[in-house]
């Protein structure tokens, strides 16, 4: 999206469209202090006006006391000063009380956004998560956007508090003279526009260089978390990484500075401007006193509201040049949260032909933004009760296939249907629940062991029961019951007391996962057990054929030990299936499968 020029009058209006949006949000995250917020920016609008105008009371109680001292003119100076002094305490409670309301506020709205954020990321497609722009804009969102919406209604409270100020300072300025209420305006209007450019420049260079700060982020992970750690020093890429890290820094920094200094300077510069009103001013209420036109009260009054209606104008367009930037950031956080959803979400909960399985008819697919198809013209049918092995070498598009059957895709071309309904009308829940899969990347979590297996199965996430049964059928029980808290043991470096598991305790930990899903009727192990050893591997197939009897189950791995029992195998080759049969028929085809079985085969022997 391009930005819109801030030097153009309907444009700069147009990216206050948010302002609204902001205080809706303000308004549903917290109603009393929305109230209370509102009701403290009017008292702390009104009050320095009031203070102002008991100053002149002051003044002139004080001149004429001095003039024919009685002890009742004495009398009235004292008690405008005790009603000052009131006022100012009031003024003070005041501003205390919205510095609260903000406080809670930005805490509450900060949580409140960052929900939204992280809901919003629940419904989108793995399509979207792995395109770089919306990853930016995901990344933008959450950095930035948290702390933008009370920041937007902060400014415009503020910019009430002032107008308010304002006001009340014109009615008593009017009485002196309109132009000066004008000049003051006036003076204040340069650095206005000045502000309202630099700002628009400021998050052109935010957005401008969001790849960058990407990669900055990137490289801080990857040279001080402990999963990477280990390989950055032994490879000694620290040096290497770190000099890209600063080199960043370097480019960055050099357009902030500009920017910041240009920004400062013409601030300061038109800045003048603003002075020499206020100066002039001065000057002109000082030259009226003298000449006796106004009182020596009155004159205290003008220019304590000069001074303090002048701050109250360059605030007031400060916080307008402000709101400009959190409007531009929140266009941001409300365009990552309007995207749209990838798919339409079907209903079906039922297929119109219950155990008719899992049918690819003709599918092919590429994803997105890449040039080759990753899968082609793939025809493939598992019944209930059947067993699917899926072999072949890297990038072949095993995996791919996988996550077609998952819905993870869409399929660029023919269909995928699950009980002879394209997988497209069904619900998803009905979908996620049909379907059990451990990817060969799953996740490790830092939480305990138990919530680990538990994650197989939300419904049973604390299940202790359904944990330790899990555990058994993954070859996991054993090595959990060695670990010092059992099943309540903390997994990962990240939190104290916290245990790393071996690459084979962790597969263990997900396969556990994979034989929580009781409901699911297909099963798919993507390379399940690459880092077992040989004797729990067979023994949880063993477990698995057992497990999945009346169940689908797919199994993509490299070991033929444990594909040669599955009742269908297909061998696949750039996206395509070239074999397909059981064990006995694939050796007899004396093709791929045949000649990759042999090579293993003679590996062991
Ligand atoms: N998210 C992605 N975006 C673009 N291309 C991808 C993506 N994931 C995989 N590919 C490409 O699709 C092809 C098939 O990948 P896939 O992961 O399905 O292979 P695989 O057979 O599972 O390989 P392996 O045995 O290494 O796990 C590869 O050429 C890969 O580069």
């Amino acid at each position: 999206m391009s930005q819109p020029d801030p030097s153009s009058p309907r444009n700069f209006l147009g990216v206050f469209s948010y302002s609204k949006r902001a205080l809706i949000l303000v308004w549903e995250t917290s109603r009393t202090l929305a109230i209370v917020l509102g009701a403290l920016t009017l008292v702390a609008g009104l009050l320095p006006a009031g203070i102002a105008y008991v100053g002149q009371l002051i003044v002139d109680a004080v001149v004429s006391a001095m003039e024919a001292p009685s002890p009742k003119d004495l009398g009235t100076v004292y008690t405008w000063v005790g009603v000052e002094a009131g006022l100012v305490v009031a003024l003070a409670a005041a501003q205390r009380g919205l510095a609260a309301a903000q406080s809670l506020l930005r805490a509450m709205l900060g949580q409140r956004v960052n929900e939204m954020i992280l809901d919003k990321a629940q419904t989108l497609s793995l399509t979207q998560f792995e395109d770089s722009e919306f990853y930016d804009k995901l990344t933008r969102a959450r950095r930035e956007a948290s702390q933008r919406p009370l920041a937007l209604v902060i400014k415009t409270f503020g910019l009430i508090q002032n107008a308010i100020s304002i006001a009340s300072f014109s009615v008593l300025l009017f009485q002196f003279s309109a132009w000066a209420l004008l000049l003051l305006i006036i003076g204040a209007l340069p650095v206005f526009v000045s502000e309202a450019k630099f700002s628009g420049e400021a998050f052109r260079l935010f957005r401008w260089r969001s790849p960058d700060t990407r990669m900055q982020m990137y490289l801080e992970t990857v040279l001080a978390r402990e999963d990477s750690i280990k390989e950055v020093q032994l490879f000694g890429l620290g040096p290497t990484l770190l000099g890209r890290y600063k080199a960043i820094f370097k480019k960055l920094f050099a357009e902030d500075r500009r920017l910041t200094l240009r920004r400062e300077g013409w601030g300061f510069v038109l800045g003048l401007l603003g002075s020499m009103a206020f100066y002039f001013a001065y000057g002109w209420v000082v030259f009226e006193t003298a000449a006796g036109t106004l009182t020596l009260g009155q004159m205290t009054m003008y220019l304590l509201v000069f001074k303090q209606g002048q701050s109250a104008v360059s605030a007031m367009l400060t916080a307008i040049s402000g709101m400009y930037e959190d409007n531009l950031y929140l266009s941001n956080l409300y365009e990552y949260l309007e995207q749209p959803v990838a798919m339409e979400p079907g209903v079906r909960t039922q297929g119109d032909l219950p155990g008719d399985g899992i049918r690819f008819e003709n599918v092919s697919f590429r994803y997105p933004g890449t040039e080759r198809d990753a899968l082609s013209h793939i025809d493939l049918h598992l019944k209930p009760g059947q067993s699917l092995a899926i072999v072949g070498e890297n990038g072949s598009g095993k995996t791919t296939l996988i996550k077609l059957m998952t819905r993870l895709y869409r399929p660029s071309a023919g269909r995928i249907l699950l009980d002879g309904n394209d997988l497209m009308e069904w619900s998803v829940e009905a979908l996620r629940t049909r379907i059990g899969v451990i990817f060969q990347d799953f996740v490790r979590y830092q939480l305990q062991v138990g919530e680990n297996i538990g994650a197989g199965d939300v419904s049973s996430f604390n299940d202790e029961a359904r944990w330790k049964a899990s555990a058994e059928q993954g070859e996991a029980a054993k090595f959990i019951g060695d670990l010092s808290r059992g099943y309540h043991t903390q997994l990962g470096r990240w939190f104290k007391d916290g245990q790393e598991l071996s690459g084979g305790q962790w597969q263990k930990i997900a396969l556990s996962r994979a034989f929580m899903r009781e409901g699911a009727d297909l099963l798919v192990l993507d390379e399940p057990t690459a880092a077992m050893d040989a004797q729990a591997e067979a023994d949880i197939f063993e477990r698995f054929r057992d497990y999945a009897r009346d169940k689908m189950a797919i199994l993509i791995s490299h070991r033929f030990s444990t594909v040669r029992h599955a009742h269908q195998i297909v061998v696949m080759n750039q996206g395509q299936i070239i074999e397909r049969g059981d064990h006995a028929k694939l050796l007899a085809l004396d093709g791929r499968y045949a000649h990759l079985f042999n090579l293993q085969a003679k590996g062991y022997r």
